[in-house]
């Protein structure tokens, strides 16, 4: 499933409407005829549904609806703010059906006490203002009913994105309609996966309304959403006849005195992932407790660290900030240039002002900053990262030819080349010292299994997070998931995915 700008949608329109030849009356008929089938099973008899209109085409949605609510059982009261002479296109095409369907209209500005009232006797509201083409702050007759709806205690669906908030995801205050239920249509926005916007979508439903996908291929949009059926048409399947040097030789150097469990979480989420062989490098005085706990893993001295013979490495968890480490760090990021390399935690902190190593490695990197560490490599607040991570991340990702895993509550990977692929993934129990490591050790482990590096960055992080979703579905709650649960609840997830590639 694609995720779209404001520009890269109305490309898409466009290219429907001008070259496939399905006109623009069609595209809102499939669009409010979508919105209907998803409302229907929870309309009841004589509920009062309100339509509130604007004047462009998500208004013309609303039209749309509103006439298919006239023949069912609920009493549906349709309000304008915008003036119907002024309404044109599309939007007028499908007015003129509801009106000559029997319905009627009413406009805020001739009615105020009216619609103040009908406000408050609906018990749904369905929000078909501005869509994706509002610019800049609502208008101020547009504000006035948008903080109407936000303070009415009915249901708020809104269609195809909550009224006001601009769709490709650039930082706003004014206000927006805060919506119980948002139904996107044809694909999400930007704006759903942008913390500040997304807080205001509700529940998130995508309604197909018939583009096909050339018009994405002709409109050049490189941004998915990462869904199951991707993951389980990507996952790595095992030869029978292979052997553990097949599924990948990986170093990870990890861990400090003063923290070595970020290298346990690490190595043991690796080898819960596939990793063929692993070798682990951690300092002396830590040595014992680590080994005794993975048996499964060799042990490399920090001081005689070699990739001789080795596939992939990953370096960061938990490794300290001192001087030594950061010659380390650049040292294995500059040798290992022909393998994959995953870095993370302090490793990016000793990669700061050395980023231009990563441009010299023939195999891309692979950085996995959360948003403060995202924010440190750039030099910018974590509130400017938040505020523009697709922008940010393309460009960063593109400049020093790296994969991007960026973290956060819909991680977000960046291809060197700028194709994107937003996670659907994971839940705020993740939100834990600890998850970061994992993640890493899942990455290094996928890596050398996967033919495509972004296939394994994303299946990573989805695996990452599906396993929090499973345990926080069954026997968890949001605040008590460890680390080490999350390595231990694997296997069960690995199990289905791999069970649905039978069919594949
Ligand atoms: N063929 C198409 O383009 C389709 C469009 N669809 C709907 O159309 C929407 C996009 O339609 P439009 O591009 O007409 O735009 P919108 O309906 O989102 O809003 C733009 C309208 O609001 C006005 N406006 C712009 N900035 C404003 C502001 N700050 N305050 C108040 N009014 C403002 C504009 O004059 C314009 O009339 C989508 O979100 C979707 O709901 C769907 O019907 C599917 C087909
Ligand atoms: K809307």
């Amino acid at each position: 499933m694609h995720v779209v700008s404001r520009e890269e949608m109305r490309n898409i329109d466009q290219y429907t409407i001008a070259h496939i030849g399905l006109g623009g009356p069609v595209l809102m008929e499939n669009a409010g005829r979508a919105v209907y089938a998803a409302l229907e099973p929870d309309l009841k008899a004589g509920e009062q549904v309100t339509v509130v209109i604007g004047k462009g085409n998500n208004g013309g949605d609303g039209f749309v609806i509103a006439r298919l609510l006239l023949d069912s059982e609920v009493c549906v009261s349709t309000w304008l703010v915008a003036d119907p002479g002024k309404i044109t296109g599309d939007a007028a095409y499908h007015m003129k059906a509801y009106l000559a369907s029997g319905g009627k209209i009413m406009q805020v500005k001739d009615d105020q006490e009216g619609f103040r009232r009908q406000l408050e006797q609906a018990e749904l509201i369905v929000d078909a203002l501005l869509g994706t083409g509002v610019h800049g702050a609502p208008y101020p007759e547009y504000s006035a009913v948008i903080s109407q709806i936000n303070q009415s205690k009915a249901q708020v669906v809104s269609i195809d994105i909550p009224s006001g908030i601009p769709a490709s995801g650039e930082s706003f205050t004014h206000p927006a309609v805060i919506a119980d239920r948002t139904l996107t249509l044809e694909c999400p926005k930007l704006a759903q996966f942008v913390e500040h916007a997304a807080r205001c979508f509700g529940t998130v439903h995508v309604l197909p309304i018939g583009i096909p996908r050339l018009a994405y291929r002709k409109a050049g949009v490189r941004r998915e959403v990462r869904t199951r059926a991707d993951v389980v048409r990507t996952l790595p399947v095992r030869d029978p006849f292979s052997h553990k040097g097949s599924h990948g030789k990986g170093l990870l150097i990890a861990g400090a005195a003063e923290m070595p469990g970020a290298a346990f979480f690490s190595a043991k989420a690796a080898l819960r992932s596939g990793i063929g062989l692993l070798k682990v490098s951690v300092p002396d005085s830590i040595k014992p407790i680590i080994a005794g706990r993975l048996p499964e893993t060799m042990f490399l001295s920090r001081d005689t660290i070699s990739l001789e013979g080795l596939t992939g490495v990953a370096i960061g968890p938990g490794l300290g900030r001192e001087h030594h480490v950061g010659l380390l760090v650049r040292r294995i990021v500059e040798e290992s240039g022909a393998m994959p390399c995953v870095i993370d935690a302090d490793g990016l902190f000793h990669l700061k002002n050395h980023l231009d190593l990563l441009r010299r490695r023939n195999v891309p990197a692979v950085l996995s900053p959360h948003s403060g560490e995202m924010a440190a490599l750039m030099g910018m607040s974590v509130k400017d990262i938040e505020s523009d991570r697709f922008t940010i991340a393309k460009m960063f990702a593109e400049k020093y030819h790296v994969y991007l895993v960026l973290k956060g509550k819909y991680t977000l990977v960046t291809a060197p080349d700028g194709r994107q692929v937003v996670n659907s993934t994971g839940n705020a129990a993740l939100a834990k010292g600890g998850s970061g490591d994992v993640l890493t050790g899942i990455l290094l482990a996928f890596l050398l299994q996967h033919k495509q590096m972004m296939d394994a960055a994303c299946n990573a992080v989805y695996l990452h997070g599906a396993v929090a979703d499973d345990l926080v579905g069954h026997t968890h709650s949001l605040l008590d998931v460890l680390a080490t649960d999350v390595i231990d609840a694997i296997p069960p997830v690995l199990h289905r995915l791999y069970g649905d590639i039978g069919s594949r």
